[in-house]
């Protein structure tokens, strides 16, 4: 069993738990729902956009905690102010450390900022938990989903008002997903059935293969401004990154810095 599948085993659960606790129809009542979202695949592909979307992150099964000693506001806000495109914020509580409330905090700390639920999606029901809480954008994961998966939580999460950034790491899962309603996808250069990583390899060797149509980002192992500047070459407007910037005191002005180095 991969790490992958252990989560995905767990969000079951989860998923089943938080059904019988709140309908949808009750989600949909929520102040957010009805929010008009902003959208981050519109922010990446605006000239002068920095690119980068920047995750609130305190812990991950492959590196364990990396900082849980600040407010989601603080880190939120401090990425938004510095000139981040988007904001990322983990809403998996067992492998990541994220809450439901960290989505609604980030939200009401930066109205105006796209912000992506990251977390793994099976079910539609979350696709109405996202809006409820307060994003802009939904991840998939191709990895963990099957086709007929992917097109109906695409297909769910346009018909509410959400963007979709597919998630792939390899070329069999581009071939196989349905893409037609993905505003964006993302290049994982960490495997999430092993976690090897380390390189940006997969977003290189990936690049001409995707759609130009498609807002391509890069997500993970990204460490150096300079590596930035070699996948924007190939096409990338978005670089999701975590661990870099929680990793210090100040991710904001960590972020501030890194920008200022591209
Ligand atoms: O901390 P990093 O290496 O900069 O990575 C950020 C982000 O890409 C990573 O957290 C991530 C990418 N895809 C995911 C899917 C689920 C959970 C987490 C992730």
């Amino acid at each position: 069993m991969t790490i992958l599948d252990k989560i995905v085993a767990r969000k079951a659960i989860e998923v089943a738990e938080a059904k019988s606790t709140i309908s949808i129809e009750d989600l949909a009542k929520e102040p957010l729902f009805s929010r008009k979202t902003v959208s981050l695949s519109t922010r990446l592909s605006t000239v002068g956009s920095s690119g980068i979307v920047a995750e609130h992150k305190r812990k991950s099964p492959s590196k364990g905690i990396i900082n849980d000693q600040l407010t989601v506001e603080f880190v939120t806000n401090g990425y938004a102010t510095a000139g981040a495109a988007g904001l990322s914020v983990l809403t998996d509580a067992d492998f990541f450390g994220g809450t439901k409330e960290d989505l609604h905090k980030a939200r009401v700390a930066n109205p105006d900022t796209p912000i992506l639920r990251k977390d793994f999606m099976i079910d539609t029901y979350q696709i109405y938990e996202a809006k409820a809480w307060g994003a802009d954008v939904i991840l998939l994961i191709a990895a963990c989903l099957s086709p007929a998966q992917i097109e109906e939580l695409s297909r769910k999460a346009h018909e509410i008002g959400l963007e979709v950034l597919l998630e792939i790491h390899d070329e069999e899962e581009l071939q196989r997903s349905p893409l037609e309603n993905v505003d964006i996808i993302g290049v994982n250069n960490r495997n999430l059935k092993n976690f090897a990583e380390n390189n940006v390899n997969a977003s290189l060797a990936l690049a001409d293969k995707i759609p130009a149509r498609i807002v391509k980002i890069s997500e993970s192992c990204i460490s150096q401004p300079e590596t930035i500047n070699q996948l924007k070459a190939v096409g990338y407007k978005g670089f999701l990154i975590g661990e870099t910037f929680m990793k210090d005191e100040n991710p904001g002005a960590k972020l501030a810095e890194f920008i200022a180095k591209i």
